[in-house]
């Protein structure tokens, strides 16, 4: 049974949204819409026969039919589209801030120029802030899976949108194409001032994490769920309160977690790590940002505090203006005391 007071609170606490792969709020629906538009054919017959697909054993399982679902965008209206249905979504669940992935090799690779992908998210985003009070920073994502040759060209095609494009991240297929192998370019991105992040330790070992720390000079680690091997890691991120941007939902689907209840969120709490809740690809995970915080909340049987001080995580694991996080902050405290 759910905890409806506990579900209410949730819903109206201010949140951010850290860790989100635009291409991974792809619905069924409006896949099918926009194939349909470009004369073009998906490899299922109907929505259902689609959704009963997203059952994946891990991470490359679930990346074959995210980059197929991907493979239907065309035009900058596209990404628009896409973006803006996301928006709209998390606009309903009290999301106020977000600093999302995409992933341009994934659409430059087929043809797709990188102004089209990045001019339809980025009005969309413009459009969210203006229309629904949503800030956002913009992240590009590597594929990890290419080389780094490829990664530099993406980092050219990027330059001149340094207005648009805050930092660089890695993504992709974990295991066996470490942080390292991306070295070279991060040095480039961070010399020309992007931030950086990068995917570590959702299935890649706690070595991963180090690299991405020491090589790549991330300002916070998506996922870092295998920290909990190395202690002398878990202090080092403690003690530089390196973010970490959990997805629950989709570590339950990707198998990197077996039960929600075995979630290693409360130990990285009780270690003093700085987390947050966030959704991933919450098209592909079965939930966006409330249905994220519900499951651990009552898997992990959290309390209101404790749901409060992930939300608070969130503002200030961001890169918002100090006093723009103590603002969100300050309303968290307040909500907290209402309710
Ligand atoms: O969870 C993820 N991990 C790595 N790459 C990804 N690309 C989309 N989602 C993911
Ligand atoms: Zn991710």
């Amino acid at each position: 049974m759910k905890d409806a007071s506990i579900q209410t609170f949730i819903e109206g606490l201010p949140k951010t949204e850290l860790h989100l792969h635009i291409e991974g709020t792809f619905e069924p629906e409006l896949m099918f819409k926009i194939a349909k538009r470009n004369h073009l054919k998906i490899d299922y017959a109907d929505v259902e026969a689609l959704k009963r697909a997203y059952s994946f054993n891990n991470l490359q399982e679930f990346l074959d039919i995210y980059y197929a679902g991907a493979s239907v965008l065309i035009k900058e209206v596209d990404f628009y589209d896409l973006t803006w249905a996301y928006l709209t979504k998390v606009s309903g669940q009290n999301v106020k801030h977000i600093e999302i992935f995409f992933d341009p090799q994934t659409h430059t690779d087929r043809g797709v120029s990188f102004e089209t992908v990045l001019n339809g998210i980025y009005k969309a985003l413009k459009d969210g802030q203006e229309q629904l009070g949503i800030s956002f920073k913009l992240i590009m994502n590597f594929l990890r899976h290419l080389d780094e040759a490829s990664a530099f060209k993406t980092l050219e095609q990027a330059l001149p949108h340094k207005d648009k494009i805050v930092a660089v991240g890695l993504d992709s297929s974990e295991v066996g194409n470490p942080p390292s192998k991306f070295k070279n370019v991060f040095k480039k991105a961070l010399e020309e001032g992007f931030l950086t992040v990068a995917h570590a330790g959702e299935e890649g070992p706690s070595e991963y994490i180090w690299e991405a720390l020491d090589l790549l000079m991330v300002t916070r680690i998506d996922h870092g769920n295998r920290c909990l091997d190395d202690a002398k890691l878990v202090k080092r991120l403690a003690e530089q309160q390196t973010p970490l941007t959990l997805c629950p939902l989709s570590n339950l689907e990707l198998k990197v977690v077996r039960d929600l209840k075995e979630h290693p969120l409360p130990t990285m709490m009780a270690h003093g790590l700085l987390v947050t809740i966030n959704s991933d690809d919450p098209a592909y995970f079965g939930g966006y940002m409330n249905e994220n915080y519900q499951g651990v909340a009552q898997a992990l049987n959290l309390s209101k505090p404790q749901i409060a001080t992930l939300a608070k995580n969130g503002f200030k694991a961001s890169w918002l203006k100090n006093d723009e996080k103590q603002k969100y902050i300050d309303e968290i405290d307040r909500y907290l005391q209402k309710h």
